[in-house]
């Protein structure tokens, strides 16, 4: 850690020993094939429940890689993963998947069928939990769940868009639909990877204060990498740092500045 970090990280732990963990990272170390260096070594950090966590560091720093790493999209070489007090790496097949169902996921690009509607994109969310073609259109879809599907698009301020096609949206009514695609799976954490990226400012500003409204009022964990340092500052709670293939940061949010974080890049 650098001297940045150092008293910080003992605030953060200190603060929140009392709380669960949902996340848990022990050790992670990943390296690519046919490369020498690896992308990180002996990440080491606990997410506790309700907490809202930004990554940030530079382009290639291994954000993506690790938020991929602590579901095991990308298989890290070392390293322990818990999600909610639970072990995932000793977990294979049908067992992995269920407990990877329990984050949610938000990308930089929102992956939604263009040509679906919003209430079909959004229903998509259950499959993590049940197959078949109830899930696959709200056509076909249970009442219970529409109705679900139709509350999560409320709560991302598309109710009147419900039966728009997917296509025919915003960047940000669209990334807005996978926030809402991501809550019907009932996450307990839930992962945004740049989910502002391809936004203007303003779109930008307003995925962010969505994402802080829906953690506060439904204490939801939210882990997101961010190229925004102001945004680190003002949604989350805690910001961690990726530089050099370390964990070079982990500090409360209202303990930095905008100036401090950017010389983070430096
Ligand atoms: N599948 C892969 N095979 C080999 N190398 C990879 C693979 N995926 C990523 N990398 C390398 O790992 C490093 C970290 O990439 P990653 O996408 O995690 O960084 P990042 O911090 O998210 O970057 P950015 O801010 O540009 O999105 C990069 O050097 C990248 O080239």
């Amino acid at each position: 850690m650098t001297s940045l970090a150092s008293p910080l990280l003992q605030q953060a732990v200190v603060s929140d020993q009392s709380t669960a963990s949902s996340l848990q990272v022990q050790g992670l170390t990943k390296r690519f094939h046919g490369t020498t260096a690896p992308v990180f070594k002996n990440v080491c950090f606990n997410i506790y429940k309700g907490q809202s966590v930004a990554l940030i560091g530079a382009n290639g720093a291994g954000k993506s890689t690790l938020l991929r790493c602590c579901v095991r999209l990308i298989e890290p070489d070392e390293g322990n993963i818990l999600l909610s007090g639970e072990t995932l790496s000793s977990k294979k097949g049908r067992e992995l998947k269920k407990a990877r169902n329990r984050v949610g996921f938000v990308f930089q690009k929102h992956c939604l069928v263009p040509r679906l509607s919003a209430l079909t994109n959004v229903l998509h969310g259950n499959l993590a939990h049940r197959s078949g073609p109830r899930n696959w259109s709200q056509c076909w879809a249970r009442q219970v769940d529409r109705d679900r599907a139709l509350h999560y698009l409320d709560q991302v301020g598309l109710a009147d868009l419900w039966h728009k096609r997917c296509d025919q949206l915003s960047g940000g009514q669209a990334q807005r639909v996978a926030i809402a695609r991501a809550l019907m799976q009932e996450p307990s954490i839930l992962f945004a990877d740049e989910p502002t990226a391809s936004l203007d400012p303003k779109s930008g500003q307003v995925i962010m204060e969505l994402f802080a409204k829906l953690s506060r009022a439904q204490n939801l964990t939210l882990f997101f990498v961010s190229h925004h340092v102001e945004h680190a500052l003002h949604y989350a709670d805690r910001i961690i740092g990726l530089r050099d293939s370390e964990l070079q940061l982990d500090c409360a949010s209202g303990t930095e500045t905008t100036v401090s974080l950017r010389g983070f890049y430096a």
